[in-house]
């Protein structure tokens, strides 16, 4: 039987980045499937983003219900919003051997590397604060006010880096994919994974003639 999927976790402040590394990443060749998991939120969708692909766009009061019925592997508020992983969903993706990357913020690693601590969890960094309000100003999604606010909640989110078993530096954009998917392949080569994806390979070595 082939192993489960690996976990991964990208944190980072607004802006730096995740989503685009994420995306570029599951355009790649892959020996592995991977997914992204799709969060639950209570936000507004911004233009151009669908209901089941960016996110699953939900009422508060649904997600207080989700909460109540224990459907979420982690949820927090951010940014005066909520936002949640569903358990089944990730499970499900992990029982068929796919690795799936959650773009998740420092409430939620912590969540999560309580139940799974094999996670792998990566904090993705901007070269600079400048560089970050250009980002999410040239974005062009958000409003002066929210970027005033995503700006001002930055250094929370940066102050957990300790947290996170690797941190790339998303300046180069290609040097930081390649950074992720070394992280990626590190992971999918642990000797744990290789012995459970080659077991036909070591019963032959280890049988006697
Ligand atoms: N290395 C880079 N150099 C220049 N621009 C970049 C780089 N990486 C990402 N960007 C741009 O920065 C903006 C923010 O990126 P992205 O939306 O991926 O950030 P994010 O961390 O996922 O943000 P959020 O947490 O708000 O979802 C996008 O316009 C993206 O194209
Ligand atoms: N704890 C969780 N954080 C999440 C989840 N989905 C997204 N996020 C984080 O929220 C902010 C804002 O996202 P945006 O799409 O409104 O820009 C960002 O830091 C995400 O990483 C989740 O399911 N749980």
């Amino acid at each position: 039987m082939a192993a489960p999927g690996n976990l991964f976790i990208l944190s980072a402040p607004s802006g730096a980045g995740k989503s685009s590394l994420i995306s570029a990443l599951l355009k790649q060749p892959s020996e592995r499937a991977m997914q992204v998991s799709v969060s639950h939120t209570t936000r507004d969708p911004r233009p151009g983003e669908i209901n089941g692909q960016h996110y699953h766009f939900v009422t508060v009061e649904k997600f207080k219900q989700q909460i109540e019925q224990k459907e979420f592997y982690e949820y927090a508020e951010v940014f005066g919003n909520y936002y949640g992983t569903s358990e089944t969903a990730i499970d499900a993706q992990l029982a068929q051997g796919i690795d799936v990357f959650l773009d998740i913020d420092w409430q939620g690693a912590q969540q999560v590397r309580m139940k799974k601590p094999d996670v792998t969890t990566i904090f993705i960094s901007p070269p600079s604060k400048q560089e970050l309000e250009n980002r999410l100003t040239s974005r062009g999604q958000d409003s002066e006010q929210v970027i005033k606010e995503r700006m001002a909640q930055a250094k929370a989110e940066c102050s957990h880096y300790q947290e996170f078993d690797y941190i790339i530096v998303n300046d180069d954009f290609d040097q930081a994919l390649a950074d992720l998917t070394t992280i990626v392949n590190n992971q999918r080569l642990k000797r744990s994974q290789q012995v459970q994806n080659h077991q036909l390979l070591f019963k032959e070595l280890l049988a006697n003639d």
